[in-house]
């Protein structure tokens, strides 16, 4: 148990705040305090800012340094009641109390961070696991955001990792082909060599299919066709048809199901042709498109096949055009969903990367698989089907979708339209955090959770197995003359700079303001060539 006292309570204190005189300058920001309250016993809190000045100082430099004062401005976590609730203190701290750091008990007890199954990592600067619920996590949807390159898939690996040591089933929406490597164990040096302070081992992962639609990329997708409904096959058309055009479908569809059996996109082309309409050439050539991405079949893949306990199927959309990735994920959403609903499958967790593209958020852009999204984000829940959401945009998420996800992993993020967006969604966010979040290391994140009392900094555990998302690299440059020519380029560019300034009016024209921080590259030409 601590017992060197780190300051003083200090000034106004209330039920949520209080400031304290800081007596070892060893303190750090976001550090876990505690002090004694006579009723109460321990009251954990948390250093959110720290603060200098130094009265003696003056204009001309003459001060005495050791008159130097360190304010901390800290919150109140609370403490842990009879029934185990956390509690803000019954009445105030009182000026003079004694702060002292929080012991690991404290703080596990207090935060209720070791209370799950699923092993995220440790609590930031702390040799404290972090756990969440599993049962939770896919009950309750998850998201994870952060700028490109802070680590999102691979914290999404970690998840992965775990849901599957869980024997929870996993499909992974995967645009870029990244979620293969699992299988092998990860032999990255630097990354092997910290696996102790995690204690975990390289590990490579069993029952992973790769699906796809490609020809030699693992098994191959093939989505049912059979009696589609008209706003299943509107879903599907690479435009909205007309209101004649909906109608034509409609009819067709209800002469198809009059007959009483099985039918197909073919069938339902053949049907229309035989209309009298001007309008149906225009549906129909939507149709064929349609018809001829080989996408459907009367012998889909078995959903049953790709949903099983342990087993993590990873749909590889990596060469598709964006059209067509929304095509399937529509139908493959909508096909897990319903073999969840009616108990054909297991509860799974959906882990869809990209997110921005397949639930973006209404003004941004427009997609098919919006609708199943939402539907999955609000009635999963009931079915056991979790829905994982990643994206480098929060911004450009659908609302809808965010707001169900009740753990959210947010990594380093920057873009103000970004920040907004998570400061909207996230409760108990205070603006020390919010400013904490725009300067996070990778693999740095910030965690909120039913699971957990207050959001908490957690330091990624290190994978198991192979991250497949590393950026590639352009040049071959040494990292000795790589600096020389960075700074180089510094001081062209602060030059280029300075010019700019003097014969312009100064003022620089940006794009939207979703660009003032990443350009329209996402930040690639950052990660290639450095800030
Ligand atoms: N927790 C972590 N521990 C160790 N290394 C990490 C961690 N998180 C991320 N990294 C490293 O950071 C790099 C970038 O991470 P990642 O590929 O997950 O970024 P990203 O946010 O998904 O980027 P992009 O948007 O470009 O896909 C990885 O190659 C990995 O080596």
């Amino acid at each position: 148990m601590s017992r060197t006292t780190i300051g003083t309570v200090h000034g106004k204190t209330g039920f949520n705040n209080f400031k304290f005189l800081v007596e070892d300058p060893s303190v750090e920001r976001m550090e876990y305090i505690k002090v004694w309250h006579e009723s109460d016993n321990w009251i954990l809190g948390q250093v959110l800012d720290l603060t200098k000045k130094n009265p003696t100082y003056n204009s001309d430099r003459d001060f005495d340094p050791t008159e130097e004062k360190i304010i901390a401005k800290s919150s109140i976590i609370g403490y842990r009641d009879d029934n185990g609730l956390l509690r803000p203190p019954k009445t105030p701290l009182s000026p003079g109390d004694e702060v002292y750091r929080a012991d690991d008990s404290l703080i596990c007890e207090s935060l209720g961070i070791d209370r799950g199954e699923v092993y995220i990592g440790n609590l930031d600067r702390k040799d404290l696991e972090v756990n969440l619920d599993a049962n939770e996590l896919v009950q309750k949807h998850c998201s994870i955001l952060a700028k490109t390159g802070s680590g999102k898939s691979y914290t999404c690996g970690v998840l992965i990792e775990e849901l599957k040591e869980e024997n929870v089933p996993v499909v992974v929406i995967d645009p870029h082909g990244e979620f293969h490597s699992m299988r092998k164990p990860n032999k990255s040096s630097k990354q092997k060599a910290r696996m102790d302070e995690f204690n975990v081992s390289p590990k490579g992962y069993s029952n992973i299919d790769i699906y796809s639609t490609g020809d030699n990329l693992g098994k191959k997708l093939v989505l049912d066709g059979k009696n589609l409904g008209p706003r299943d096959i509107i879903d599907l058309l690479p435009t909205n048809p007309t209101n004649t055009q909906t109608g034509l479908l409609y009819k067709a569809v209800k002469e198809l199901r009059g007959r009483r059996g099985d039918y197909d996109i073919n069938e339902l082309i053949r049907t229309i042709k035989g209309y009298d309409s001007k309008s149906k050439w225009n549906l129909i050539n939507q149709l064929e498109v349609v018809a001829d991405l080989n996408l459907f079949s009367a012998n889909p893949t078995p959903i049953e096949d790709m949903v099983s306990p342990g087993k993590i199927s990873i749909i590889n959309l990596k060469g598709f055009k964006p059209d067509i990735q929304e095509i399937l994920v529509t139908r493959l959403c909508n096909d897990l969903f319903m073999a969840r609903k009616n108990e054909k499958i297991p509860p799974a967790m959906l882990i869809v990367e990209e997110a921005h593209n397949f639930a973006p958020e209404r003004g941004f852009k427009s997609s098919a698989s919006t609708d199943i999204m939402r539907t999955i984000a609000s009635e999963g829940r009931k079915f056991g089907l979790g829905l994982t959401v990643v994206s480098q945009r929060p911004a450009r998420v659908d609302k809808n979708v965010l707001s169900q996800c009740n753990t959210q992993i947010i990594l380093k993020v920057t873009n103000p339209n970004d920040l907004k967006a998570i400061k909207k969604g996230v409760e108990g966010l205070t603006t020390e955090m919010q400013d904490e979040i725009q300067s996070l290391p990778t693999g740095v994140s910030l965690l909120v959770s039913n699971d957990i009392e207050k959001p908490v900094f957690v330091d990624v555990r290190v994978r198991k197995s192979s991250h497949g998302g590393e950026a590639v690299k352009v040049t071959k440059n040494s990292g000795k003359s790589k600096k020389k020519s960075t700074n180089k380029n510094k001081n062209k560019n602060k030059n280029k700079n300075k010019s700019k300034s003097v014969s312009g009016s100064g003022k620089t024209k940006k794009g939207t303001e979703d660009f003032a921080e990443e350009g329209e590259d996402g930040g690639l030409m950052d990660k290639i060539f450095g800030k």
